[in-house]
Parts: C-alpha cells; sequence; structure tokens
C-alpha cells in the first residue's frame, strides 16, 4: 500500500494542507485565506479560532482531494508563521485576544523600556540571538498580559496558555482542553525573546523581566520526533504529529539545504534569506538574526543566521487590496513589463519599520523619485525591485557574516513564480537565481521533520535525491547599472528613517 505524509503549513495569509509521496511529490493541497485584521495602524491581528477551523477544513479538503483514508497517512508534520502569539485559557481552549501578528509594531514602547532594563539590548543578543524589536513574541505576550483585563492574574494562577502557531494548532488537533499537548520546538521558541540559544530552554531572567509566568510556556521538544497523536474525531483522527518546524527553518529542509554554507530566500508576505551555519551559532555584527535551523531528535541543534525582511508580497497585496491598481497579484508583473526600468522611481515599504539589517522601528514606508513621468508600469517595477534591492541587502550583510560570498541564491514561496522579479534578482544581486521544481518548500520541509522521525524517508541523502531544479535565472545587467540603481536604493532608505517620533 502506498503510503504518505502530511503537512500543515499555518502561514501568515492562509493555512494549507498538503499531501507528500515517498518522491517528495505533492499529491493534493488544500488551502483557506484568514483574515488580516488591523484595529490601528501598526497594529495587525488574526483570530486564532478562525485559523483552528481553517485548519480543521483544509486538512479533511486535501485528503478528500487526493481521494485518500486517513489510514494512508503515517505522520503529520506542522510548520508554521512564526513569532505569532496567541494567549488563551487552558480550561476552555478559549483565546483572551486575537493572535498579535509577528509584523504588529504595537510593542514598540514596551521594547524600549525593557532595552533600559539591567544588561540592556546586549542581553537579548547574546542570549537569544535576537535584537530587542516589535518582531518577536515575548513583548507581544506582555503586552496582552498587561492591557486584557485580568489577564495578569489569570496568568499567575496558572490559567492561560501561551503559543505560537504551532503550539496552538497542536494543542488544538491533541484535544485541546481534553489533555491537548502544550509543545512547540526550537526553532519556534528561538523567535520568542525567550529562550537561550545555547541551551534550547526557557530562559528564567528574560521571562521575569518580561513579567511572563513559566507556567504559560509550552515544552520545547526537537523538531523531528513523534510527540503524540491526533486526536480521535477530525479527519486525520490518531496520526503521529511527529514534526514542527518555523516555516523559514522548514523551507530549509524542502530546499535541502542541510549544510553548512547553504542557504535560501523564501518570498512570501516577507522575504527571509536563511544560512545554514551548522552547529556553529554565529553571532552577526551586520544586522541579521542568529537562530536555530532546526534541532533532529536527540542530535545536536543546527543554527542559522537569519536576514528577515517584513515586506514583500504584501506589498504586492497592499497594491491590490488598499490601492486597488491591480486585481490579481499575478497581474502586476503585466504592468511591470510595459516600461523598461523604474522610471527612476523606488518604493520603500517600511510599512513595519525596517527588518534586517536596519532593525529600526522608527521608519515608515516612501515612495522616492516621482516624477510626471512616472507611471502605473514603474511604480510596479518599484514594487518589484524592492523585495530585490531588499534581499540584497541581507545578502551582502550575510557575506560579510560569513566571510564567504553566496554563489547561487535558491529561492521559493509564493513570489518565485514572477519570472521578471527573479530576472531581476539576478540581475541586482550577480548571482544566479535558481527555482526548484517543488517551490512548496515550506510544506515540504515539515513533511520532511515528520517522514524522518516515523522511517518513513531514512535520511539527508533521501531529501537531496528528492530536490530538483526547474528555472535558473543569469546575471544580464552590466555592472554599472547594478551598482547605479543599487546606491539609488540605499540613498531613498536613508530618506524613510527617523519618521516616528
Ligand atoms: N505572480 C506574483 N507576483 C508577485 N507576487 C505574488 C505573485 N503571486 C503571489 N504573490 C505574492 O506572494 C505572497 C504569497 O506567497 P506565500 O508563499 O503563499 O505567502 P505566505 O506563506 O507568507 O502566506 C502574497 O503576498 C502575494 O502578494
Ligand atoms: O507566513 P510567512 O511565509 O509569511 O512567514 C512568516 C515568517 O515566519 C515570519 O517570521
Amino acid at each position: 500500500m502506498t503510503q504518505y505524509v502530511a503537512a500543515i503549513d499555518q502561514g501568515t495569509t492562509s493555512t494549507r494542507c498538503m499531501i507528500f509521496d515517498h518522491s517528495g511529490h505533492a499529491v493534493a493541497a488544500d488551502q483557506m485565506e484568514h483574515e488580516q485584521i488591523f484595529p490601528r495602524a501598526g497594529w495587525v491581528e488574526h483570530d486564532a479560532l478562525e485559523i483552528w477551523r481553517n485548519t480543521r477544513e483544509v486538512t479533511a479538503g486535501a485528503l478528500a482531494k487526493a481521494d485518500l483514508h486517513v489510514r494512508d497517512i503515517v505522520a503529520v508534520g506542522i510548520t508554521n508563521q512564526r513569532e505569532t502569539a496567541v494567549v488563551w485559557d487552558r480550561a476552555t481552549g478559549q483565546p483572551i485576544y486575537n493572535a498579535i501578528v509577528w509584523q504588529d509594531t504595537r510593542t514598540d514602547q514596551i521594547c524600549q523600556e525593557l532595552g533600559q532594563l539591567g544588561g540592556g539590548q546586549e542581553r537579548y543578543r547574546d542570549r537569544t540571538g535576537l535584537p530587542l524589536a516589535t518582531y518577536f513574541s515575548g513583548p507581544k505576550v506582555r503586552w496582552i498580559l498587561d492591557n486584557v483585563e485580568g489577564a495578569r492574574a489569570r496568568a499567575e494562577a496558572g490559567e492561560l496558555l501561551f503559543g505560537t502557531m504551532d503550539t496552538w494548532v497542536i494543542w488544538n488537533m491533541t484535544g485541546g482542553p481534553e489533555g491537548g499537548l502544550h509543545i512547540t520546538d526550537p526553532t519556534n521558541a528561538s523567535r520568542t525573546l525567550l529562550m537561550d540559544l545555547d541551551t534550547l530552554s526557557w530562559d528564567e531572567d528574560i521571562c521575569a523581566d518580561m513579567g511572563i509566568p513559566l507556567s504559560m510556556l509550552p515544552e520545547i521538544r526537537s523538531s523531528s520526533e513523534v510527540y503524540g497523536h491526533t486526536r480521535e474525531r477530525g479527519s486525520l483522527a490518531g496520526v503521529p504529529i511527529a514534526g514542527i518546524l518555523g516555516d523559514q527553518q522548514a523551507a530549509m529542509f524542502g530546499q535541502a539545504c542541510l549544510s553548512p554554507g547553504e542557504a535560501k530566500n523564501t518570498y512570501g508576505t516577507g522575504n527571509f534569506v536563511l544560512l545554514n551555519t551548522g552547529t556553529d551559532k554565529v553571532m552577526s555584527e551586520n544586522g541579521l538574526l542568529t537562530t536555530v535551523c532546526y534541532k533532529i531528535g536527540d542530535n545536536a541543534p543546527v543554527y542559522a543566521l537569519e536576514g528577515s525582511i517584513a515586506v514583500t508580497g504584501s506589498l504586492v497585496q497592499w497594491l491590490r487590496d488598499n490601492l486597488g491598481m491591480i486585481t490579481t497579484a499575478a497581474e502586476i508583473e503585466k504592468h511591470a513589463r510595459t516600461v523598461e526600468d523604474n522610471g527612476g522611481c523606488y518604493f520603500v515599504p517600511a510599512f513595519s519599520g525596517l527588518f534586517a539589517p536596519y532593525w529600526r522601528s522608527d521608519a515608515r514606508g516612501a515612495i522616492l523619485g516621482l516624477t510626471r513621468f512616472v507611471n502605473k508600469g514603474h511604480l510596479c517595477r518599484a514594487v518589484l525591485e524592492a523585495t530585490a534591492f531588499q534581499s540584497r541587502e541581507v545578502i551582502e550583510a550575510m557575506n560579510a557574516d560569513s566571510g564567504v560570498p553566496l554563489k547561487t541564491l535558491k529561492v521559493d514561496g509564493g513570489m518565485v513564480v514572477n519570472e521578471l522579479l527573479m530576472q531581476f534578482q539576478a540581475d541586482i544581486l550577480g548571482v544566479p537565481v535558481i527555482r526548484p521544481v517543488v517551490s512548496e518548500t515550506t510544506s515540504l520541509g515539515a513533511a520532511y521533520a515528520a517522514g524522518l522521525a516515523t522511517g518513513f524517508w531514512s535520511g539527508e541523502e533521501d531529501i537531496r535525491r528528492n530536490w530538483a531544479q526547474d528555472k535558473q535565472w543569469d546575471p544580464q545587467m552590466a555592472e554599472e547599472t547594478r551598482q547605479e540603481q543599487y546606491r539609488m536604493w540605499k540613498k531613498a532608505v536613508t530618506k524613510t528613517l527617523d519618521w516616528v517620533d
């Protein structure tokens, strides 16, 4: 009997379930978008109950599309948007507030206050590998405890649980209030600002400073092991849950970036460039994060350097939803192709401040170089180019940190269908860009983590064998043009800084 592994990818804009066979080929997928809630400027929330409902629907949907029975599924892996924080009542399963999303900037003040405590910013960097920034979960939990009436007392009484989306989905999948597992893995925990990167355990001093009771926090398990089985109700009843990876780390698996020096760039809501640094924890001197890449069972953890970019694909969504300039994301390419270049127009999408390599929460978005000449095509081009320029900035930082310049760039994610963007990325980087056949690397990576733990795949060789190139874009731009356009981009960035008082 042919067997399969399922993956649930709880992403920023949607939740999907994919089912993979032994060759890493996707035999079915189902996907549902959820509401993006913007209560105020800079605030971004999700309804965690809507996400749990969608998770159930897409798992049933994927099984139905593949025409499979649950007994054909040997394991399920979970991957997720990272950092997004939800706090719920352990007895009822009701969230006490919407999930606060990674892009949300409401915790700026909290971060500034925490930075003034003993050890300041440096303590966070040294212990957690992260800058003290609004991006990460810890300050979001602190905000919920400070702002939801009665929350702190309930948290201290042990009534409340915190989780990133992996934790929330697994707790519900394993029974919720009736004995649900409260667990996470080091790739997700390393994004909270609460985990010690060396010991892979919660840092009690930081949790105390942040005012977060340890009883709220999930147990940190490895990224690949059988944690338990899904509850008896539901379409995946009784299947072992055997993998947990943050989505960007899952993409590393899906791209077979399993050796030191291997890197990928994922183009989704934001962009995330990760470089495998092996069992060495490299601390960045150029504005990158140090994070856990994965931890397989009892093996030593593997670390990564990461360049996180907050706004890339979501800028295309913004053009569609807020300005109505396009009706579908794919349409942007058609308009961008009506012009030769950006016509002098640069769009810096600092909607959530600027993440790597700047970490400037005082930046805000700006369109620069506007003249009467600039038309819709130029603006669409500037939107796409912003993704490529931001990627070059973090890759330059990575080259500086590692001392070994990247020779090729493996890419994946929703935006890599955009051929104009891929060519421009190769042009502005000056290195070839390579897209694999399976560009759903995030789901595939979660499936690999679960399949490795259950013996469905035997090891790294299986994963490497399954990876295959689909298309390569080689640089065609003259060196002088490349340098000039990048210089103008850097100049544009300087104009967005110091905007928020
Ligand atoms: N043809 C396209 N050109 C440019 N951007 C696109 C295109 N198709 C999708 N996108 C963008 O890709 C993003 C979706 O990618 P995906 O990897 O599914 O995101 P996520 O996992 O973050 O939810 C959206 O932000 C969308 O605007
Ligand atoms: O959901 P994605 O693919 O936009 O990924 C979000 C990242 O995990 C945020 O750190």
